[in-house]
């Protein structure tokens, strides 16, 4: 794990370093120039960075790297397995992109409210997988009263997301991946059944990353329709590996240009 962690770090570490050279406090740049600002008003204020250190900056960008890159690749690749076993899906994520966008470009997040199937699709894939099953354990801070039981102080508490992605009280046919329940009878998303999918959980420490996540996998999943047709001479396993989330087991994909 530690070497795992550090395999992590290392490019990290070169990239703040090289932050440091090119550094202008008037022009930050990105998160890193603004955690040097940081550190410079804090030297000012109080003469020591604090817990503004150099290696917390590392654990922060790791922090992003982790939970940001190993969810949306996740859900990417479950996309591509429910693509594989629903070509007539896939089918209609292409018509619909071929309508939306105009082929010399890619799709793009503005494009999103002219592709209500495709958000379906991107919905149902979340809510049929719900790779991130747990969320992320939290410690009551006092004694919780919670439905006639009382939860003491210190306990951990494990949300359990997806408990209600696969409810059949509020999905009905929940082990079925039909991406048309999230869509009215004129073809458009129904928001208000599109926010019971809250893979990003709820409340103060609900993810950080979920506008920037939901844009990606929009952009990414839909560019993957725009230029390729997925197929597989195998069949993937649609039972998760267990890991810091629920992937899909490796599979081989067949990429072809959509005809
Ligand atoms: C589809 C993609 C993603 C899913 C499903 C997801 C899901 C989650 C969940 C369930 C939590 C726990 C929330 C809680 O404790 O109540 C979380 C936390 C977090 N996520 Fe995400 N996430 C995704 C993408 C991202 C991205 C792209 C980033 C950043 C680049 C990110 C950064 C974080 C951070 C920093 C936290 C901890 C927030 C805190 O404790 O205050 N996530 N995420």
């Amino acid at each position: 794990m530690n070497g795992r962690i550090a395999n992590i770090q290392k490019p990290l570490r070169e990239l703040v370093a090289e932050h440091r050279k090119s550094f202008d406090p008037h022009n930050p740049r990105d998160y890193v120039d603004h955690y040097f600002c940081a550190q410079e008003s804090r030297i000012n204020e109080k003469g020591d960075v604090g817990t503004f250190t150099d290696d917390q900056l590392i654990r922060n960008l790791s922090d992003l790297y982790v939970a940001g890159f190993e969810t949306t690749t996740t859900f990417l690749r479950w996309a591509m397995v429910y693509m594989i076993f629903n070509p007539e899906v896939q089918t209609k994520v292409q018509a619909e992109v071929d309508w939306a966008v105009v082929s010399s470009r890619w799709s793009a997040v503005a494009d999103q409210s002219k592709m209500p199937h495709s958000t379906a699709v991107i919905n149902e894939v979340t809510r049929i997988t719900y790779f991130v099953p747990f969320g992320v354990p939290h410690c009551t801070t006092e004694d919780v009263p919670f439905k006639g039981y009382t939860i003491p102080k210190g306990t951990e508490v494990w949300p359990l997301l997806c408990q209600h992605f696969v409810s059949p009280a509020v999905w009905g046919d929940a082990d079925v991946f039909r991406p048309e329940r999230f869509l009215d009878e004129k073809g458009q998303v129904i928001q208000s059944l599109a926010d019971e999918v809250q893979p990003f959980s709820v409340g103060r420490r609900a993810c950080l990353g979920e506008p920037l996540a939901k844009m990606e996998v929009f952009i990414f999943f839909t560019a993957i329709m725009q230029h390729f047709t997925l197929s597989s001479r195998t069949t993937p396993s649609r039972e998760p590996a267990l890991a810091s989330v629920l992937a899909p087991k490796p599979f081989k994909v067949t990429v072809t240009p959509p005809c």
